[in-house]
Parts: structure tokens; sequence; C-alpha cells
């Protein structure tokens, strides 16, 4: 097994570093510092990456997940399972327009509202809200 791991910022991925060395597992994670769309386009224009991964949990930038997942499409094999974090968005996505609530929330609340409309309706993947955390939207590939 094989853990490809993207991050526009290392030190991101150096926090939890020492921990996946004391698992002795980190020979097993080839870390890609990048922005995520341009990672998942070089990957996908590696024809032996194409179809070939299990499982990939995406919790970048949320503006970006729509993006991520058509690429990500490409590149799990039927079957396969993608991961959105933060799809609650602190419970805001349950909230009204008309609701009080900080800047903070509010961009993401809307973004995060289309991305469930998207992936609802997204009938490539069989999906469930897990309402653990900020919300893990589980999408398992049908076709
Ligand atoms: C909430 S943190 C999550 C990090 C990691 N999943 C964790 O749980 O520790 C979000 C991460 O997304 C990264 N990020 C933000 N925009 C990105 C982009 N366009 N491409 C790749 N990584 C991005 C940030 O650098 C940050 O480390």
């Amino acid at each position: 097994m094989e853990i490809t791991a993207i991050d526009l910022n290392r030190e991101a991925y150096e926090v939890g570093l020492p921990f996946i060395q004391k698992a002795g597992v980190d020979h097993k994670i080839n870390f890609i510092e990048s922005a995520a769309s341009c990672a998942l386009d070089d990957l996908i224009n590696d024809e032996k990456e194409v179809g070939s991964f299990d499982f990939a949990f995406v919790d970048a930038n949320k503006d970006g997940y729509i993006k991520y997942h058509e690429q990500l499409v490409k590149l799990i094999k039927i079957g396969g399972v993608i991961a959105y974090d933060n799809t609650l968005w602190f419970g805001t996505v349950a909230l009204s327009d008309e609701d009080e609530m900080d800047d903070f929330f509010k961009t993401n609340r809307k973004i995060i509202r289309e991305v469930n409309t998207f992936l609802a309706n997204d009938n490539r993947f069989e999906i469930s809200l897990v309402s653990i955390g900020d919300g893990l939207t589980i999408c398992r590939r049908l076709y």
C-alpha cells in the first residue's frame, strides 16, 4: 500500500511526520508539495495512476472540492471511495440565509451547500454524509 499526500504547505505534512515515522510507515508516503489541482492533473496524465486509487480523503480549500471531485473520479477505481471533510460546516449548512452568522461561516457555508448538492446529484457515486466531526461525506464510485 502507498499513500500520495498533497498539500500546498510542507509544514502541514511535517506536523504529522514524527507520528508517521514512529509508526514506521514514512517510506509508504509520497508527499507532493503543490496546489491540489496541479498535482491531481499530473497524476491523471500518468496512465498507470488512472483508476488506480482505492481511497481519497479531501480536506483542502472548500472552493476546490467540485474540481477535485471531477479529477478524482478519474483516479479512483470503481468501488473506491472519496471522502470529503467539513461537509456540515459547523452545522451552518442547515441554517437559512436569513440566520445571523459570522462572515467566516457564511462564505464556506454557501460553497459547502453547493458541494453537498453537487455530490447528492452525482449518480456515478453512492454517498452518505456522516455526522461525525464537522461532517464527512463518503462517496463510493459505482461506475
Ligand atoms: C484544514 S487543513 C487539513 C490538513 C490535514 N488534512 C489535517 O487534517 O491535518 C487544510 C490544508 O489544506 C491545504 N490547502 C489549502 N488549499 C490548498 C490547495 N489549493 N491545494 C493543496 N492544499 C491546500 C492547507 O495548506 C492546509 O494544510
